[in-house]
């Protein structure tokens, strides 16, 4: 074990904020990041254009919010940054339609590495390529930062043309919020790698399927299909709180010891170790060998038919119905965070 963390975490007095505020960011994509980060640098003081189709559905909700939209060949041609947040398989087609706006010194920056990685995107040398990735979906970006916090990010620098290109992406995360919660440097590969397994291993895939599938045997044994929800889906976040404001033993301490008990001698009999954990090298191999990027790809150029498919099924399960009631009858939330997100259905 190391005696001691040696990554540096970067705050807001790491950051130099001249290194962004003189800079017009084109922030390409309004949506779960983009809104955020647009939202976020313009009241942080940087000048930002938003970048969209023509026909956008958001175009008319980012200038009712009081930010400047254009295209995103006009809004790169303008800007000395150009953050890349549109969804990752539309990003290729997107940096054709701006790299001849990309002048020598600017900067091209992404919240995922997926396209530089992967060799989807190849910038020419004379730029900065950039990541500043928070570690978190885009509507707690904005939340946060709306409450004068912020959640974690990354940082990395794939190409370094200007010699500034780490100064700017800690201006750039300070200006989103993420110093005022911390930030870390990493590399692209690094973050694609984590992130493409962690979302598929645990986050999206592995914990959900673990829901669903404890709420189908409540349910299949007889329990009402609320007291399921209620047990393996509710309780979810007030479980995963605890672990992260304080770790395992933070949600430990705050269960009760027949809780503790129970979960730690039967979580093994449900994620078994040997095969989860074959599983898991799994998902890791065709994320470092490339498989997952290529099958995602051809996904996309096929028109998506099994991601259309899983969910048309993800939508259909009854745990989306009697959830969806209980949210009706139940209030669990603050009323702001019921209405920003109502905003995130909306948004969908
Ligand atoms: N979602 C998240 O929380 C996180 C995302 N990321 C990364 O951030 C990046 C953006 O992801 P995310 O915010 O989820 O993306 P979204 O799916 O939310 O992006 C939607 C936005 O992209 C625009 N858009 C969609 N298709 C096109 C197109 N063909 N041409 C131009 N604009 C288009 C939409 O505009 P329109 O209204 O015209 O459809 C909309 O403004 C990705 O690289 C992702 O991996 C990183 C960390 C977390
Ligand atoms: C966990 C999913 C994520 O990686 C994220 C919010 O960080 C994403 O790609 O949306
Ligand atoms: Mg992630
Ligand atoms: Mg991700």
């Amino acid at each position: 074990m190391a005696d001691e963390f040696t990554t540096t975490v970067y705050r807001d007095e790491d950051a130099d904020s001249s290194y962004i505020e003189s800079e017009t960011v084109a922030v390409l994509g309004y949506g779960s990041q983009g809104h955020a980060h647009a939202l976020n640098l313009h009241e942080s003081g940087v000048d930002v254009i938003v970048g969209l189709r023509e026909n956008s559905s958001s175009w008319d909700e980012a200038e009712d919010a009081g930010l400047r939209v254009e295209t995103p060949d006009v809004a790169a041609a303008e800007a000395d940054v150009v953050k890349m947040l549109v969804p990752d398989t539309v990003q290729p087609a997107v940096y054709e339609a701006i790299e001849d706006g990309l002048d020598a010194g600017d900067t091209l920056q992404f919240a995922h590495g997926f396209n530089i990685h992967y060799g989807q995107i190849r910038p020419p040398e004379d730029v900065d390529v950039t990541m500043v990735a928070p570690k978190s979906p885009g509507h707690l970006v904005r939340r946060t930062y709306e409450r004068g916090e912020g959640v974690p990010g990354l940082i990395a620098v794939y190409q370094d043309a200007t010699g500034d290109a780490k100064e700017r992406s800690l201006a750039y995360a300070q200006a989103i919020g993420c110093t005022r919660a911390g930030v870390v440097e990493t590399t692209f590969q690094e973050e694609v790698e984590t992130d493409l397994f962690g979302e598929q291993a645990v986050l999206c895939g592995g914990v959900t399927e673990l829901m669903k599938m404890g709420y189908e045997t409540l349910v299949d044994a007889g329990y009402s299909p609320e007291m399921a929800y209620f047990e393996c889906m509710n309780e979810m976040k007030l479980i995963v709180d605890l672990i992260y404001e304080g770790g395992l033993m933070g949600m430990w301490n705050s269960v009760s010891d027949t809780a503790e008990y129970g979960g730690l001698t039967r979580g093994e009999y449900v994620v078994d170790e040997e095969y989860a954990r074959e599983g898991m090298e799994q998902v890791l191999d065709e994320v470092q060998d490339g498989e997952f990027a290529r099958e995602w790809i051809s996904e996309n150029q096929t028109n998506r038919p099994s991601y259309k498919q899983l969910r048309a099924a993800e939508e259909d399960h009854e745990i989306e119905d009697v959830g969806g009631r209980l949210r009706d009858l139940f209030a669990w939330e603050a009323q702001e965070d019921a209405d920003e997100k109502e905003q995130v259905q909306a948004d969908d």
